[in-house]
C-alpha cells in the first residue's frame, strides 16, 4: 500500500533530517513507527501523506509512483491517504463549524452532495454528538476537535490512514475512543495504517508490527 524506498528528506537540502530511509506497509497492515523526539517521524509521515516533497528516493502509494507532492499530487493519490496530526488546533481552520471542517475534503473534491450521508455515518463513529457539529474549534475541547479531525481524515474513505501522534495530548478514554474508531473503520474497509508515536505500549497493542527508528532510520 505504501513503499518508501531510499528516501532522503528534510527542511534544508544540505542537512536533511534523514537519508536513505525505507519503509513498507502492505495493504490492510497496521504499522507503528516509534522513535525519539526530533528523529524525523513527522517529516516521514508528511512525505507519505504527500504533504512534503523528499529530496531523493521513491514513494509508491496504492501501486502508483508518486511524482508530485502537495497541490501537485494527483487527486486519486491525495484521496487515497487520510492524515491526522497531534495538534488539532493547528490542523483546523478556526472559522469553520465542525460540520464544514469534517466535510472540507468532500467540498475540495467536488463531492459536496455526499456530505450529509457521510456526516451521519461518521459523527457517531468518532463519538461526536450533533450539538457539537455547529460549533467552531474554539468552542470545543481538544479531544472533541481531534474527533472531528479524525472524521475529516476518514471522510473520503482513504485506503491508508496516517496517524501522527494522534493521541499524544489526549486522556486515556479519548485515546481509546479514537483508536477504536480507527480500528472499526479499518475492519470495515481493509485500510492500512501508519501510526507514529512515542507510546510503545499503545502502538504495540494497536498495530500488527512496530518499527523502531534507529540511527539509520526505521528497521
Ligand atoms: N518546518 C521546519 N523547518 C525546519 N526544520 C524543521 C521543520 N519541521 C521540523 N524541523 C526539524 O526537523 C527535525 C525532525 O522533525 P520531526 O518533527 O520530523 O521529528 P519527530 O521525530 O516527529 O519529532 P517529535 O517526536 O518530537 O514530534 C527536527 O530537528 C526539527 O527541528
Amino acid at each position: 500500500m505504501l513503499e518508501l524506498d531510499g528516501v532522503t528528506a528534510g527542511h534544508d537540502r544540505r542537512t536533511p533530517v534523514f537519508r536513505d530511509v525505507s519503509l513498507r506497509i502492505e495493504a490492510g497492515e497496521a504499522v507503528g513507527l516509534l522513535g525519539p523526539s526530533g528523529c524525523g517521524k513527522s517529516t516521514l509521515a508528511r512525505v507519505a501523506a504527500l504533504l512534503h516533497r523528499p529530496y531523493e528516493g521513491r514513494v509508491v502509494l496504492a501501486g502508483e509512483e508518486v511524482r508530485g507532492w502537495r497541490h501537485r499530487a494527483p487527486r486519486d493519490l491525495r484521496t487515497a491517504v487520510g492524515v491526522i496530526f497531534q495538534q488539532p488546533r493547528q490542523a483546523a481552520d478556526p472559522r469553520l463549524r465542525l460540520t464544514d471542517l469534517i466535510a472540507e475534503p468532500l467540498r475540495a473534491t467536488g463531492r459536496r452532495t455526499e456530505a450529509p450521508a457521510r456526516l451521519a455515518e461518521l459523527t457517531p463513529a468518532v463519538g461526536l454528538t450533533p450539538d457539537l457539529l455547529t460549533r467552531r474549534p474554539h468552542e470545543v475541547s481538544d479531544g472533541q476537535l481531534q474527533r472531528a479531525c479524525l472524521a475529516r481524515a476518514l471522510v473520503l474513505r482513504p485506503r491508508l490512514l496516517i496517524c501522527d501522534e494522534m493521541t499524544a495530548m489526549l486522556d486515556a478514554s479519548t485515546t481509546a475512543a479514537l483508536v477504536g474508531a480507527v480500528e472499526s473503520y479499518r475492519a470495515r474497509t481493509g485500510a492500512a495504517l501508519l501510526a507514529v508515536g512515542h507510546d510503545r505500549t499503545l502502538l504495540t497493542r494497536w498495530c500488527d508490527r512496530t518499527t523502531d527508528w534507529g540511527p539509520a532510520g526505521p528497521r
